[in-house]
């Protein structure tokens, strides 16, 4: 039994990006307007950033998202909504068996419902005044982790919480978080194949030198991500490499059978590289027939596996000879996944995050 250190009410709030409301194309531009004038997600001056969202991207691409999301919805709903609320009931399955306090566990969203602030009103209205924040994202970036963070801090002191807030850090190297991610790909990885390709979502080059607290790490030199540097602790391409590093040493996946590429591109600005949708084409012609995909940034299915990789990645990768195509999905509800998380929520209501607060540093803008 896991025992209190604290003696205020404990709580935990998973907080993960959030989807439209439905596939309607009204939904769906709510989604895409509140999502992009994050000025943590479009980094630009506010005016830039507002024309850019209203003149170029509003107008269009509502209606192609919502098509895409037509692929991927389910009779419950959105996947990633889904599999979140369903991580939360497996993960308030094992506090109660396992921990010998009640303690609330509630989902929220960055972007659209449930709500930031409707899942801090529920734990307050439970009592909650010590609450362990869990941003669903093993890695950190100003536009996921940071902004998600940043959301959290902003509401609870908007409603006037008297609440402390621990945020869990990315967890892009945690050995069980690893572990969990071998086991889900192990059927997939003991088939014969030519190539595992890690796809992370993109981010823009921008946004890595921005995150650089020291100001001349990030991006400097080809191989800034190999050499030790504090700026690792907010650069989202080192730990990206560092979570694939981990990943295939545990799975013993030799340096010729793996790559590394960055998806979900929007607009002009370059964005980390290689690109995935490139990487896909280009393949059979360079022989590789047979292709495995993970996508370890993401911890729940969503648009950008199911659609973009699922259905969009293997159609090109088809299209272009390639033979075999295998998608490994997310953690999603695995027992590994909500073994990593149980032990993460331990670790905090055993005091262990004491010394880590405050977590989250802020990217210069
Ligand atoms: C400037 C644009 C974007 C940045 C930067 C960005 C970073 C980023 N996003 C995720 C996770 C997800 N993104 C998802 C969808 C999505 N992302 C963008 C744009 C940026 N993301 C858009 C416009 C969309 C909407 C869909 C579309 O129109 O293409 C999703 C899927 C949500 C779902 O409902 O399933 C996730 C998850 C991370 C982790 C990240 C930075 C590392
Ligand atoms: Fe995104
Ligand atoms: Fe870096």
């Amino acid at each position: 039994m896991t025992r209190n250190a604290s003696p205020r009410k404990q709580g935990v709030l998973l907080i993960n990006l959030g989807s439209p409301d439905s596939t309607d194309v009204g939904d769906v531009r709510r989604y895409l307007h509140e999502f992009l004038t994050d000025p943590r997600v479009l980094d630009n001056p506010a005016p830039i950033r507002h024309a850019v969202v209203n003149l170029a991207i509003l107008p269009t691409r509502p209606k192609e998202s919502a098509h895409a999301y037509e692929q991927i919805w389910t009779d419950e709903g959105s996947p990633l909504i889904i599999i979140t609320e369903k991580v939360a009931t497996l993960l308030r399955e094992r506090i109660g068996a396992n921990f010998d306090q009640d303690l609330p566990v509630v989902v929220g969203m960055r972007y659209q419902n449930p709500s930031t602030r409707s899942a801090l009103q529920k734990l307050a209205g439970l009592g909650v005044e010590d609450l362990f924040v869990v941003p669903l994202y093993p890695h950190y970036a100003m536009s996921s982790y940071e902004t998600a963070v940043a959301k959290v801090k902003d509401e609870a002191r908007d409603l006037g919480l008297d609440m402390s807030l621990t945020f869990q850090p990315p967890f892009f190297d945690d050995p069980d978080y690893i572990e969990a991610m071998v086991e889900v790909a192990k059927p997939y990885l003991e088939e014969d194949y030519d190539k595992i390709l890690f796809s992370y979502h993109g981010i823009p080059e921008r946004h890595l030198r921005k995150s650089d607290a020291s100001g001349c790490h990030c991006l400097q030199s080809e191989d800034c991500c190999q050499k030790a540097s504090p700026a690792h602790a907010t650069c989202y391409r080192r730990q990206v490499h560092a979570t694939t590093w981990a990943f295939t040493e545990k799975a013993g996946i030799p340096p010729e059978k793996w790559d590394l590429a960055f998806q979900s591109r929007l607009g002009r600005d370059p964005w980390l590289m290689p690109y995935t949708d490139k990487a896909i084409e280009d393949y059979p012609g360079e022989g590789v027939k047979k292709l495995v995909v993970i996508s370890p940034a993401f911890v729940s299915d969503c648009l950008e596996t199911i659609e973009e990789l699922g259905m969009r990645g293997k159609e090109d990768f088809l299209a272009a000879g390639g033979e075999d195509y295998r998608l490994v999905p997310c953690l999603n509800e695995h027992p590994r996944w909500i073994d990593t998380l149980e032990k993460f929520v331990k670790t905090f209501v055993d005091g262990g995050f004491h010394d880590a607060r405050p977590t989250v540093p802020v990217a210069r803008t």
